[in-house]
Formats: structure tokens, C-alpha cells, sequence
């Protein structure tokens, strides 16, 4: 005799299943039994299903340690730049600047631009935040970091730098400042942001990439005219404070 289709059959579990299953996966076992009965092996820790875990533990405590920081820019720029350059020298200024208009910086906590504006943050009294990550070499966060959250992924670690900063004010850099750049743009490209105002400081620096987004781009239809205005070149740490600080994180500022 067939077996019989439906509820009925031997091998559906009567009992209620939880997440995703598979017809005909064997019945018989509990989780709880499943967890007791394993031997202890730290092999499952390098599975993905458990790297969810990690991954899901990055966002709460991102959203945890970020909550209460108030009206934030972040701020990007070479991992490179060195102390005593000019580039270095705008970064701790544009870090006083924003302390100064009553926000936090929020960088990536690393050297260079990044150490550059935790310091001028740290040193003008303000919130100087590092959100570190984990890199194949030993990196650590910058000394001027006064609230610094570890990442092991660079996803993770970007929501961050967006969904708690009201604008961003960008240095010259390489593949990493363009890497959050453009991610930056794309999101108040597609409205995934609204109000976000995104300034790159050095017009001299960013001119050649602006002019090939122009000439390229835009010419081959790639890109809306109307993208260009997604992004504002600035010349001074003041002019790139004052152009961020004219969208939300000004209107924070002024509601208290
Ligand atoms: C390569 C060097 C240090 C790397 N350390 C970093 N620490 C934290 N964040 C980093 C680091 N490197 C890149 N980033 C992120 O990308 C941006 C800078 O990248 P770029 O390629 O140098 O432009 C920066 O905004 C960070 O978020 C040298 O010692």
C-alpha cells in the first residue's frame, strides 16, 4: 500500500515545526535535545548560519552604543595622511569646526584623515567617535577617539556611519573614502537618504573625478544632470562646515 498523502504521512511531524524545514528531514529529535546531545566543537562557529549571529550582534551593538550620541557628521578621508600635511591640518580643523557648530564626528577611527578629525573633535571638548574594524594587520583606534565601537564588517560598520550622521564632509583619499563616497551617493540617489548633505573638501583634489562624472556619466546618459547636485565642493574646513551644517544636522542643532 501507497503511503497515504497529507497530514498523515509518516513523514510529516505532527508537531509544529519553527524556521525553514524539509520534507522527509528526519523526526525524532528535539532542539533541546540537539543542543544537549552535541559534542562540544568550536567547528559551528565558522558556519554562516552562525556568522548571522556575529553579524546581528554588530548592528545591536552599534544601534546601542550610537543611540544617544545626538545630531553627528561623519567624516572621511586617507587612512594615509600624514601629521604636519595640509590634509591632516584640514581634518583636525574641520574636526574643531563641527564641535564647534554642536555636533559629533563620527569617523572611522583609524589614522590619518580620520585621526585627524577625532582630534580637532577631542580637543575642542566634543564627541570624537571611532568606528573601528578589524583589518588582516594590527591597526587599533587612534588615540583621540572618545567613544569607539569595534566592527568586523565593513557593512555593519557603514550603516553606522550613515544612519547616525546627518551629513558627510569627505577629504581627499583613495579607495576607502571612495568606496563610502559613493555609497553615500547612491543612497540619496535612490532616496534611500533624504536631506543628507554630502561636501568634499579640496576642489582641487575632487575636480578631475567630478569633471569625469560630468563629461562621462552624465554625457552617456549613465547619470541624471541633476546627480551632480548630490555632492558640493568646498575649499576650507569653515565652507565645508558651513555647506554640511545647512541641512539636518543644523536643524538638530537649532531644536536643542
Ligand atoms: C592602510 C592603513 C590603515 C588602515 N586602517 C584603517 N582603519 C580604519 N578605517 C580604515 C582604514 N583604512 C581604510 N579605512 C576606511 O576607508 C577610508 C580610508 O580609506 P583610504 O583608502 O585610505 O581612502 C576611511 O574613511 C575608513 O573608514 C595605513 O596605515
Amino acid at each position: 500500500m501507497s503511503a497515504p498523502t497529507g497530514s498523515s504521512s509518516p513523514l510529516r511531524s505532527k508537531k509544529p515545526r519553527f524556521g525553514s524545514w524539509r520534507k522527509g528531514a528526519a523526526v525524532g529529535s528535539t532542539a533541546d535535545s540537539r543542543l544537549l546531545d552535541t559534542p562540544p566543537s568550536s567547528d559551528f562557529t565558522h558556519t554562516d548560519p552562525w556568522r548571522v549571529m556575529r553579524i546581528q550582534s554588530e548592528f545591536v551593538q552599534g544601534f546601542d552604543s550610537l543611540a544617544e550620541i545626538g545630531p553627528a557628521i561623519s567624516v572621511f578621508g586617507s587612512a594615509r595622511t600624514k601629521p604636519g600635511t595640509r590634509h591632516y591640518e584640514m581634518g583636525v580643523e574641520v574636526g574643531r569646526r563641527l564641535v564647534e557648530a554642536g555636533v559629533a564626528v563620527i569617523t572611522g577611527g583609524g589614522p590619518g584623515s580620520m585621526e585627524a578629525a577625532n582630534k580637532g573633535a577631542f580637543e575642542a571638548d566634543g564627541l570624537s567617535i571611532g568606528l573601528g574594524i578589524e583589518l588582516p594587520f594590527e591597526q587599533g583606534m587612534n588615540q583621540w577617539v572618545g567613544l569607539g565601537v569595534d566592527f568586523r564588517y565593513f557593512f555593519a560598520r557603514k550603516t553606522m556611519f550613515v544612519k547616525y550622521a546627518q551629513g558627510f564632509v569627505v577629504l581627499p583619499g583613495g579607495l576607502g573614502t571612495l568606496d563610502e563616497l559613493f555609497e553615500a551617493m547612491v543612497l540619496v540617489q535612490t532616496s534611500k537618504v533624504t536631506q543628507f548633505p554630502i561636501v568634499l573638501v579640496d576642489s582641487a583634489f575632487w575636480s578631475p573625478l567630478v569633471a569625469w562624472i560630468k563629461d562621462t556619466m552624465v554625457e552617456q546618459g549613465l547619470v541624471s544632470p541633476g546627480d551632480l547636485d548630490i555632492i558640493a565642493l568646498a575649499d576650507t574646513p569653515e565652507e565645508a562646515v558651513a555647506l554640511v551644517m545647512a541641512g539636518e544636522a543644523g536643524n538638530k542643532v537649532a531644536a536643542g
